[in-house]
């Protein structure tokens, strides 16, 4: 008999007791098995190949894995941290791998660790480093990368930025794959991983503390580190803060009490320049600029300061053109030396003169090499001794050599005299932009413009907020300044990137009455030309032919002209009246004015923060000096009527301010605050700053503003009210209860007895020269437009009021107090 037919699912042991049914599975299964089985193991030892044999092409974090961001230290620099999925628990710092150097030199990534290795310096500098968790291990090196920038008016600052977050998203700084052995000491690395990229640091030229970084390099803020500097330099042929930064590195080169070569101890530098070829060839451009002139001047200085320690020759990249390429292609080849240097590589020190230019600095070297360097204060044991030098000479040298006199008038005369120019030259661009602006220049740096109110006065259209509250008529009045510079960089200005910034008057000085007449000429010039506009005024287009008042308010600082006195005199002395408008940065000039019709602080800020961000200042101690003016006006209170003038700029500067402000009032206790909305101006400056028309407030945002701050004024017992507005200008006058006289306000000015006291000679106070009261139709609530008058007939574009009577449009016009 047959065996029955085993079934599957029939469970039946065979003679060995295994189980009959496993085993036909396993026949008719075990190919595919197999196969599949030898499959996985191919794919697992072929990976593992690949990893063994290819680790620089491990690749880099996912941009979106890698966010650097910038944030700011408690010393007010920036630094590029990364904020990224992490792929190491404790890397913060990623670790410079280098490539073979064969073929086309690319950074790629990491590669596997080598055994230990003598440890050279990189770069011939004594360096060490931290290590991925930021501890210091004394024989490991770390490089921090400065990029450092100037900018007028802001695009440098965004490349510089651009630059740091793109060298950090580069394999400088990707981590190594992981060692396959970790060491027990740092004598086991390999001496080329030993560098360490820091993340980059973005300096501001403009604000820095620049002896902090070019007399010697920078204090790491890490132990064990060694820097490079890449500067990002903008060329402007108008003064600039550039121009104070090659003066410092010229004086730095210069100073004999300074090393010849202070910054040698650097790991290197770079340059790269931004200008603007069409208007500044390569050759001697417009108005004496050249095409990123003053960027070579920067990397000519470095060379000679780190003793030709470039570690790329200079980029150039021109704004309307190719600058975003050249950047690029400039920052491909700094990272492979920088990949080099950070490998161990050096740059051989030399003299750092580069061309014929500099043989005579190239001379001065000489002189300082051959000649002993001492400080004054070691002078005493120079008497007595040989000088030492530094670096320090041999034993047998000091022995050889007798004293050297010191001759203080060496380094002077060695010294080119720095050249005085003008501010605004005639063949300059800077000149043209300006006249097509509609600014008249006079001389060399003063400048006159025809108001827009000038303009709407003569056609019987009204005048400004200043005839609702001082009296002054629009078409009487010229605006004027005696200096186009400035030394601040405020958002709302709009005159950027056209006038010269600085914080010392270092140019040609034209004589007061020269600028006096230039103005007035200018000025007449102007009116001249609105003859024929329709609707111009046949008596008021007369009476223009006298001005009455002139406010030094148009643009740049009229406190920085050398003899502003002499001209407010000459005014005067014309029964003009003066309205000046200063910074608050300038306390010894503000100290020393005489005397001025209504004299203006512009208190942008009610905080230090806040002040540096609006205003942009380029005097390093803008606070204390803003803070010294006002302890100035409070001075000068009894003298004169002061004004602090309030320019609200929403997002910047209303916001939580109040209190900040009552308290700056309380310090300089002016007779005035005038509060007005930003006017936008649409710069590229002030794009460029964030501002957009969003920022302007609207007249009912300002009103309630300037009734908060009349609140806070009240609780700190501070005797204000809210005087006058003018709508149409979004402009309110919070003023002094000095001038509430008789129940009424008395915010106009009688100007005849103003110029009356100045002949007499004798001392007078703000309240000798107090005008009748002010208007009813300027004051608190009720609009500040003579609607009522019929002197002057309001214009609404659009058709706003049409058909309305004076009285609703009185009404609808009304403030909002
Ligand atoms: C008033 C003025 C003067 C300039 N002078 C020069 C010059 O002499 N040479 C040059 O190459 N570029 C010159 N430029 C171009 C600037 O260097 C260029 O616009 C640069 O990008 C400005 O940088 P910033 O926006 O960071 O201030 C000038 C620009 C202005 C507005
Ligand atoms: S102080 Fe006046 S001129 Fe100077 S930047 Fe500011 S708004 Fe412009």
């Amino acid at each position: 008999m047959l065996p029955p037919v085993p079934r599957m699912g029939d469970v039946s042991l065979d003679s060995d007791g295994r189980s009959i049914d496993l085993l036909e599975l396993w026949h008719a299964a075990r190919i595919p098995l197999i196969v599949a089985f030898a499959l996985a193991l191919l794919a697992v030892n072929l990976r593992s190949w690949v990893l063994a044999r290819k680790p620089a092409d491990v690749a880099p974090p996912s941009p979106s894995k890698l966010e650097p961001q910038l944030s700011a230290e408690p010393d007010g620099s920036v630094v590029l941290s990364e904020k990224f999925e992490d792929i190491s628990p404790s890397s913060k710092r990623r670790k410079l791998s280098p490539v073979p150097k064969t073929g086309p030199k690319r950074i790629t990534g990491g590669q596997a660790r080598k055994k230990k290795q003598p440890s050279p310096a990189v770069g011939g500098s004594d360096v060490a480093a931290v290590d991925e968790a930021g501890d210091v291990l004394p024989d490991r090196k770390a490089i921090q990368i400065y990029v450092f920038y100037s900018s007028l008016t802001g695009s440098t600052a965004k490349y510089a930025t651009k630059l740091a977050e793109d060298l950090f998203s580069q394999p400088l700084y990707t981590p190594a794959p992981a060692p396959p052995v970790v060491p027990e000491t740092s004598d086991d690395l390999d001496p080329h991983e030993k560098a360490i990229f820091l993340p980059p640091i973005v300096e501001n030229l403009d604000y820095l503390d620049l002896d902090d970084y070019f007399i010697s390099p920078a204090a790491p803020k890490t132990p064990n580190t060694t820097s490079v500097y890449l500067l990002l330099i903008p060329t402007y042929e108008i003064t600039s803060p550039v121009d104070a930064f090659l003066e410092h590195l010229s004086e730095t080169h210069h100073d004999f009490r300074i090393d010849t070569r202070p910054l040698r101890s650097l790991l290197g530098f770079s340059v790269f320049g931004f200008g603007d070829k069409e208007g500044w060839p390569i050759e001697e451009g417009r108005g004496g600029g050249i095409f990123c002139g003053q960027a070579k001047e920067a990397d000519r200085w470095m060379a000679k300061l780190t003793g030709g320690k470039r570690i790329f020759p200079i980029g150039m990249g021109d704004v309307k053109d190719d600058a975003v390429a050249s950047l690029k292609e400039w920052r491909e080849h700094l990272e492979v030396a920088l990949h080099d240097l950070a490998g161990g590589e050096t740059i051989a020190e030399y003299n750092g003169v580069d061309s014929e230019d500099d043989e005579d600095i190239a001379q001065d070297d000489a002189t300082n090499q051959t000649e002993p360097l001492v400080d004054v204060e070691d002078l005493g044991d120079s008497i007595q001794k040989p000088l030492s030098t530094n670096p320090q000479p041999s034993k047998s040298k000091r022995k050889s050599k007798p004293p050297i006199p010191v001759d203080f008038t060496t380094k002077s005369s060695s010294r080119p005299a720095p050249k005085i120019k003008e501010m605004v030259p005639k063949e300059s661009p800077t000149y043209n932009a300006l006249t097509k602006q509609g600014y008249t220049i006079v001389g060399s740096h003063s400048g006159v413009k025809l108001c827009r109110w000038t303009k709407s006065a003569l056609r019987g259209r009204g005048s400004c907020y200043k005839y609702s509250f001082y009296g002054i008529k629009s078409h009487l009045c010229m605006e004027t300044t005696p200096s186009l510079s400035c030394s601040n960089k405020c958002v709302f200005c709009w005159r950027h990137g056209t006038n010269p910034v600085s914080t010392t008057w270092n140019w040609t000085v034209d004589p007061p009455d020269m600028i006096l007449q230039g103005a007035m000429d200018g000025h007449y010039q102007k009116i001249k030309m609105l003859k024929g506009i329709p609707g111009v005024r046949a008596d008021r287009f007369a009476e223009a032919f006298r001005i009455r008042h002139c406010a030094l308010s148009l643009v740049g600082e009229p406190i920085f002209y050398p003899h502003i006195n002499e001209f407010l005199s000459m005014l005067h002395a014309r029964r003009i009246s003066s309205f000046l408008v200063c910074n608050a940065q300038h306390p010894d000039q503000l100290a020393r004015l005489k005397y001025v019709t209504q004299l203006y602080v512009s208190i942008d800020a009610s905080n230090k923060e806040s002040l540096r961000r609006i205003d942009r200042p380029l005097h390093r101690d803008f606070w204390e000096r803003f803070l010294k003016c006002l302890e100035i006006l409070r001075a000068k209170r009894d003298r004169m009527r002061t004004v602090f003038r309030l320019t609200l700029v929403k997002g910047f500067n209303i916001e939580e301010e109040a209190e900040g402000y009552a308290a700056l009032v309380e310090q300089g206790l002016p007779a005035f605050v005038e509060i007005k909305g930003v006017t936008y101006c649409g710069t590229s400056t002030s794009v460029g700053a964030g501002l957009t028309m969003r920022n302007v407030p609207f007249y009912e945002e300002v009103c309630e503003f300037v009734k908060k701050l009349n609140e806070a004024l009240e609780r700190r017992g501070l005797k204000y009210g809210i005087a006058a507005e003018h709508a149409h200008s979004c402009c309110v006058l919070i003023a002094s209860n000095d001038y509430f006289i008789d129940g009424r306000w008395h915010t106009v000015i009688d100007y005849e007895k103003f110029f009356q006291l100045l002949e007499e000679g004798r001392e007078f106070g703000p309240l000798d020269y107090v005008g009748p009261p002010t208007e009813e139709w300027a004051v608190w609530g009720n609009g500040g437009f003579n609607v009522l008058q019929p002197a002057d007939e309001r214009v609404y574009k659009k058709g706003k009021h049409k058909g309305k009577t004076a009285q609703e449009v009185a009404e609808a016009e009304s403030g909002c107090g």
